[in-house]
């Protein structure tokens, strides 16, 4: 997949000649709601023989506009990117989010980053917000698409348990530790990607360096699957609470040190911080 990094203002030569279809968010997890966003998207690009793009942004807005420090994210930009290619993104456009963007009006956003981009079909879901503020909604981009080129596509709600499926909740259920109900929320267990810590892992104890900001779940216990891109194996992550110092995973085989990512899959909670340290 391609990706394209996008900084406001947009330099007139990267309008694409070819047309396309856009799903825009910002993705964190690509969860099932994401999933059926984009699985929409890609039905159109195929009829309309587009390619599919997504379109992002990095950071977080929230990071930019309350200032949060220290955001976590299940899935930071490079799992992000490779997740939407798995399904089916052909190209990923990644907005510098910044405080010039952020102004921009609803209107503006429009004209730059849809038209401009020669988008023919943007595919968004119902709550989708853009634009200063967040002033732009769904309503406003459909009304606005009645006399431009492009198609707007609405996705309706993906809930589980009545509950709308968003990265919100899925942090929350990982943060406490409730990796067995992921799969229901994302459809595969909670992943996450990092290098092995060479210098401080032993034989089947590894030590990982997480890929990016990564939200982890509260320390404790976890029944982890660990893939070094050859072999899966099973394992114990000892889950401290700062991934830095003690947590180590015990795998029940030995994983070569030198590839260059591991996957960690959480598939199950054993026990809370209260066994771990004692
Ligand atoms: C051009 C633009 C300007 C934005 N400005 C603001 C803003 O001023 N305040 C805000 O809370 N969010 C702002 N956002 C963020 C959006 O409200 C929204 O979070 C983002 O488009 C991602 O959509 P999603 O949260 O539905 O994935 C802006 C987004 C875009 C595209
Ligand atoms: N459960 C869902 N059902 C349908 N569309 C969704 C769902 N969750 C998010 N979307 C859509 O996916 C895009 C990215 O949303 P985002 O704000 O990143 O997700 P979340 O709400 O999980 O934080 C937006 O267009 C949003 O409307």
């Amino acid at each position: 997949m391609e990706i394209v990094r996008l900084t406001h203002p947009l330099k007139e030569s990267l309008s694409p000649k070819e047309s396309h279809v856009m799903a825009v968010g910002f993705f964190d997890g690509v969860h099932l709601g994401h999933q059926d966003l984009i699985k929409q998207a890609k039905r159109i690009a195929d009829q309309e023989n587009r390619t599919l793009t997504a379109m992002t942004f990095d950071p977080h807005p929230d990071e930019v506009i309350k200032e949060e420090t220290d955001r976590k994210y299940l899935t930071p930009l490079p799992a992000k990117a490779e997740r939407l290619a798995r399904f089916g993104c052909e190209k990923l456009f990644v907005v510098s989010f910044d405080k010039a963007f952020a102004s921009l009006p609803p209107a503006d956003f429009i004209n730059d980053y849809v038209i401009s981009l020669n988008t023919k079909n943007v595919v968004v879901g119902f709550d989708f917000t853009f634009g200063y503020k967040a002033k732009g909604d769904t309503e406003y981009l459909q009304k606005k698409s009645l006399k431009k080129p492009f198609n707007v596509t609405v996705i309706p709600k993906k809930t589980y348990d009545k509950e709308k499926i968003s990265s919100t909740l899925l942090k929350s259920v990982i943060r406490e530790g409730h990796v067995h109900l992921v799969p229901y929320y994302l459809g595969k267990h909670y992943e996450v990607i990092g290098h092995i810590n060479t210098l401080r892992s032993r034989g089947k104890t590894i030590k990982v360096d997480p890929i990016g900001r990564y939200l982890l779940p509260k320390p404790g216990l976890y029944q982890v699957q660990v893939k070094d891109g050859k072999r899966t194996l099973q394992g114990l992550f000892r889950l401290f609470p700062s991934i830095e110092e003690e947590s180590e995973i015990t795998v029940n085989g030995l994983i070569d040190p030198h590839v260059n990512k591991i996957s960690i899959q959480f598939t199950n909670e054993i026990s809370s911080t209260a066994m771990i340290s004692g």
